[in-house]
């Protein structure tokens, strides 16, 4: 369908003819507007099982000194340092029960590690350097047991009240045992984005029906839905637009109602139907930029919507998308969650990569970890920016600044991981 641009309803008369191309601002720069705009998510508080891989947004304290009190650290005997080698057995201290008292210094506490070093007692034997024979515990020829040994004392990996962790920590499989083993049955996280994708194009048609020889099915959509999943940040509702200015306009008011980010893919270059940048204006939706120097994904745009919004447009190309997304949103959704970790890494380059004079270059890589310890990221040439067939066994992009001539082999590069 044609829509002659005096047709369409929200293009104002002097949006009628196209703008110059507009200059492009350097990655950084787009980088540090995104951060700029994007508001930090609220905070909400969940059970502990829901809590891994979440972002912590309050400060976590030792509830008490730990070990909380002496600990044994090994099966055996407990006994005071000097006892003699032949030691009746007086008791038995197990784990979860109060703290024995060794009256007699000349005898000894069975122990288990875990349980409370009996009062009374300084050393402890494992069970492996004694005897026993009719309840008296002998200790092996020749051994001297070293005073204080194989006890964990009270507070000596932490004071009741220390700092264990600090907000913005993302809560890993660790930060869940410090989480549990200090009594914190429910925590404070950042809240998880409400998050919209809208994919744009006549042309592109769902993955289960049929396709005709003009059409392309959608995949730009399901790799943004992939990996806003595989970092956690939950599902996105999915909505899709013909190139139909009215149509687009309807979608992208759903899309934008009660969103706190909204990803959209495809119809942000030159083309008569790309309306994508002129209805989110027309929407209230502000332009922060429009236009990036890289390839691919020079025609990148960013905006702030009417409630807050932040508002990527990426272009269609499927590796356009995916390394803007790669690039920008999701460094911005970690930034937004107050996450304290960096998602860019750095690594060598496996070959010798190709500078653009006046653009930054992202490449797909496939990361190998060699002996000596150092990761390498191998490129994978693509032949353009719809080329995505070859994508599935890459890691990332790696980032290549705008220079002459090739960053050599070995040279540190940023790997962005899908
Ligand atoms: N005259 C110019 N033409 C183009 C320019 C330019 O500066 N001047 N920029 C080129 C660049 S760079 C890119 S990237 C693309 C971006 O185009 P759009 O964002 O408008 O995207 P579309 O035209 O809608 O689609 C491009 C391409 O990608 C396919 N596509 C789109 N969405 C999906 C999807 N969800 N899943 C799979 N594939 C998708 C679409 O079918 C097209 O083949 O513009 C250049 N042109
Ligand atoms: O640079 Mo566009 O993003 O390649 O095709």
């Amino acid at each position: 369908m044609l829509f002659p641009y005096g047709t369409l309803p929200f293009y104002k008369p002097d949006m009628m003819s196209r703008p110059p191309q507009e200059s492009a601002l350097g990655v950084a720069e787009a980088e540090t507007l995104i951060r700029r705009t994007l508001r930090p998510l609220g905070t909400e508080r969940v059970a502990l099982g829901a809590a891994a891989g979440r972002i912590l947004r309050e400060t976590i304290a030792a509830e008490r000194d730990q070990p909380p009190y002496d600990r044994v650290m090994m099966d055996g005997i407990a006994l005071r340092h000097g006892a003699p080698a032949r030691l009746p057995i007086l008791g038995t201290q197990r784990a979860g029960m109060p703290a024995l008292n060794l009256t007699d210094p000349s005898g000894c506490i069975e122990t288990m590690t875990g349980a409370m070093c009996p009062a009374g007692a300084d050393t402890i034997v494992p069970v492996e350097r004694i005897t026993r024979v009719d309840g008296v515990a002998t200790l092996e020829p020749g051994y001297t047991p070293v005073p204080g040994q194989f006890i964990h004392r009270r507070g000596s990996d932490c004071r009741a009240g220390e700092a264990l962790l600090s907000p913005g920590t993302r809560l890993s499989a660790p930060a869940l045992a410090v989480l549990a083993g200090n009594g914190v049955a429910e925590v404070a996280v950042s809240r998880r984005p409400r998050l919209a994708i809208l994919s744009t194009g006549d042309e592109l048609v769902p993955v289960d029906g049929p396709v005709r020889d003009w059409e392309i099915r959608r995949s730009n959509e399901e790799a943004i839905a992939a990996s806003l999943a595989l970092h956690g940040f939950g599902e996105a509702e999915r909505f899709w637009a013909p190139d139909d200015p009215d149509a687009t306009m309807a979608v992208m008011t759903r899309a934008l109602a009660e969103r706190d980010v909204v990803i959209l893919s495809g119809g942000v270059s030159m083309g008569d139907f790309d309306y994508v940048p002129q209805a989110l204006e027309q929407l209230g939706v502000r332009r922060i930029f429009h236009r990036v120097a890289q390839r691919p994904g020079r025609p990148l745009w960013f905006g702030l919507g009417p409630q807050g919004q932040a508002v990527f447009a990426l272009p269609g190309n499927p590796v356009s998308a995916m390394t803007c997304f790669t690039r920008y949103v999701l460094p911005a959704l970690t930034a937004a969650e107050g996450a304290t970790e960096s998602r860019a890494v750095p690594l060598a380059l496996a070959e010798d990569a190709p500078r653009l004079p006046d653009l930054t270059r992202f490449m797909p890589a496939r990361l190998t970890h060699a002996a000596s310890g150092q990761t390498l990221a191998h490129l994978l040439p693509v032949s353009t920016s719809g080329d995505f067939n070859h994508l599935g066994s890459t890691d990332g992009i790696v980032e290549i600044p705008p220079g002459d001539g090739a960053a050599p082999a070995g040279s540190a590069v940023t790997f962005h991981g899908w």
